[in-house]
C-alpha cells in the first residue's frame, strides 16, 4: 500500500489538529502537532527568560530543549513533553498563546524545529499540521490542505474549549489573540503562513468536526488509490 505525507495548514484555530488527528486514526497514520513544538520552545524561552533578540541566548536555549510526544494510554491521545515533562496542557494556556508567534518567527528557531519535522516524516505514513508544512516542510506532499474559518467562529469554538478545562478568557481577548497571530504568521520574512497552490482549501465555518475529517479521509484515500494504481501500472511496464 502506498503511504503518503498529509501536509494540513492553515489560520489559528480552524479545526487543523482536531482534524489531522482524527485522519491519521482512520489512515492508521501517524499524527504531528507542530504548533505543539513552537508552543513547547516558547513556555522553555518564557521560563529562562530568554532574551528574543540575543541569538547566542537563543542558540544556547535550543541546545538545551528535548521535545517529544508520548501516547497517554488512557485517552489515547498524543502529548507533547518537553526535556521529559509532560507540559501538554502548560501549552495551551493564553500565556503561551501570547508570546508563541514571535518565538516562532525566529529563524534559528525555525531551522531547528524543521530539521525534526522532515526527519520525523523520513518513512511516510505521516498527518503533520501547522503553518508551514506544505510550503517548507514537506512541498513534496502527496496530499496539502489549507484551513480557514470565519474568526469569530474561531474564537467562540476555542472559548468554549477553555472553559470545558476551566480557564475563563473574554471573547474578545480570544479573537484579539487569533488576530494577531494570524497577522504575524502570514507577515513574517522567514516560511510565513501562505496557502500553497497545489494545497485544496477547506474553510470549516459551516462544518461539523465529522464532516471535515470525512473530506479530508475521502481526499487522501483517493490520493492513495491512485498512487496505488500508477505504482501498478509502472509495474507491469
Ligand atoms: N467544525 C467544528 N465545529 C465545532 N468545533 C470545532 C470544529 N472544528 C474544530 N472545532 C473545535 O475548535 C477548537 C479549535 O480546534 P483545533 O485546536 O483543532 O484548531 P487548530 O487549527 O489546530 O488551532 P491552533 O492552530 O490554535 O492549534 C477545538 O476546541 C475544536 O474541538
Ligand atoms: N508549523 C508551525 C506551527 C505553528 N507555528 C507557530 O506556533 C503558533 C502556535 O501554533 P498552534 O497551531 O498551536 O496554534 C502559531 O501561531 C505559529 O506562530 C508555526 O510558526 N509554524
Amino acid at each position: 500500500m502506498y503511504k503518503i505525507i498529509v501536509a494540513i495548514d492553515g489560520f489559528s484555530s480552524c479545526g487543523k489538529s482536531t482534524t489531522a488527528k482524527k485522519v491519521a486514526e482512520n489512515l492508521g497514520y501517524a499524527y504531528v502537532d507542530t504548533g505543539a513544538m513552537y508552543r513547547a520552545v516558547t513556555l522553555y524561552f518564557i521560563g529562562k527568560h530568554v532574551a528574543l533578540t540575543n541569538p547566542r541566548e537563543v542558540a544556547q536555549a535550543l541546545s538545551d530543549i528535548h521535545i517529544s510526544f508520548r501516547r497517554n494510554p488512557q485517552t489515547q491521545v498524543n502529548e507533547t513533553y518537553l526535556n521529559g515533562l509532560n507540559v501538554e496542557s502548560e501549552i495551551r494556556k493564553m500565556t503561551v498563546s501570547d508570546h508563541v508567534s514571535p518565538v516562532s518567527a525566529i529563524p534559528e528557531v525555525r531551522r531547528a524545529m524543521v530539521a525534526q519535522q522532515k526527519q520525523m516524516g523520513r518513512t511516510k505514513a505521516l498527518v503533520m499540521d501547522g503553518r508551514d508544512i506544505g510550503s517548507i516542510v514537506f512541498p513534496e506532499a502527496e496530499l496539502k490542505v489549507f484551513m480557514t474559518a470565519d474568526p469569530v467562529i474561531r474564537a467562540q469554538r476555542r472559548q468554549a474549549e477553555l472553559l470545558a478545562k476551566g480557564e475563563m478568557v473574554e471573547l474578545n481577548d480570544i479573537l484579539e489573540n487569533l488576530k494577531k497571530r494570524d497577522h504575524l504568521d502570514t507577515t513574517r520574512a522567514e516560511s510565513p503562513l501562505v496557502q500553497p497552490e497545489d494545497a485544496i482549501l477547506l474553510d470549516t465555518s459551516f462544518l461539523t468536526i465529522e464532516e471535515q475529517v470525512e473530506l479530508v479521509t475521502g481526499w487522501a484515500d483517493a490520493r492513495i488509490a491512485r498512487l496505488n494504481r500508477l505504482s501498478e501500472a509502472h509495474r507491469k511496464v
